[in-house]
């Protein structure tokens, strides 16, 4: 029977990997997909994982609809095994509620990858429709880590090197790592929710134990479980 699932984690938790794996696999036994994204950090109709995979796909819209892109390639005569949707938290609900229908009615298998919450831990209305809708609701094996070597399990954003809690809930942007960010710029940290609750990004923590690297103080500090 054809599933709905939703594949979901942090920022940089393995998902596009995943996704493009998964791809290759069904593509390899003959299974026909079509493969969406939206607003991908290396530009629009692409799906990008961070250890160098890329793959083109098509860029979702507010307009796009999905039963309507599963029938037009049908009735050409084109197979549609399954839908693969990479960065979903940026569907609208209505999309999702469209790709339900795509599994229930014409027998389509659908794999949405994407954030649960955005940077100040509320759910982004296409992922809140997954999770009431998809059949399963699936964790990636590889955890992203906090700092503190806890599971990241929330997306922090900075401007500037400061955690911020207000603004635009979608700015396109990657996890921090470049030093040399542009002034203005956004970036995001994956934290564990103690931390991001307490504000306390990487570099909070540096300053307060400027002498220790991250994880390691975390384990003076705070002595958490490495939980890998
Ligand atoms: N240089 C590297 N060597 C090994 N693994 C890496 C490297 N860079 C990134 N990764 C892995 O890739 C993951 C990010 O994958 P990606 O698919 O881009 O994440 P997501 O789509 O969830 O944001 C990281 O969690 C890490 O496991
Ligand atoms: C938390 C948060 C993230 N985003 C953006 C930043 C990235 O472009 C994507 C997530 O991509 P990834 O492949 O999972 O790393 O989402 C955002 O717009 N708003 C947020 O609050």
């Amino acid at each position: 029977m054809a599933e709905l699932v939703f594949f979901s984690g942090t920022m940089d938790c393995g998902k596009s990997t995943l996704a493009l794996q998964m791809h290759h696999n069904h593509a390899a036994r003959g299974r026909d997909g079509v493969l969406f994204t939206r607003h991908d950090r290396s530009g629009s109709a692409t799906i990008s994982s961070r250890l160098g995979l890329t793959k083109s796909a098509h860029e979702v819209d507010d307009r796009t609809d999905f039963w309507a892109e599963v029938i037009g390639r049908r009735t050409q005569g084109r197979p549609v095994d399954y839908v693969l949707g990479d960065e979903a938290q940026f569907y609208t609900a209505e999309q999702v509620e469209q790709l339900a229908r795509v599994v229930d009615e014409l027998g389509v298998d659908v794999y949405a990858f994407g954030i649960s919450s955005d940077f100040r831990a509320r759910l982004f209305p296409g992922s809140q429709r997954l999770v009431e809708l998809a059949d399963r609701v699936e964790t990636l094996q590889v955890r992203a880590l906090c700092w503190c070597g806890a599971r990241a399990t929330h997306n922090a954003r900075t401007l500037d090197g400061e955690m911020v809690v207000e603004g635009a809930q979608v700015v396109v942007g990657d996890v921090a790592g470049r030093p040399e960010a542009a002034v203005g710029e956004v970036q995001y940290e994956v934290l564990c929710r103690r931390h991001h609750m307490r504000r306390m990004t990487a570099a909070v923590a540096r300053a307060a134990a400027p002498h220790a690297q991250t994880l390691a103080s975390a384990v003076v500090v705070e002595q958490p479980t490495l939980d890998v």
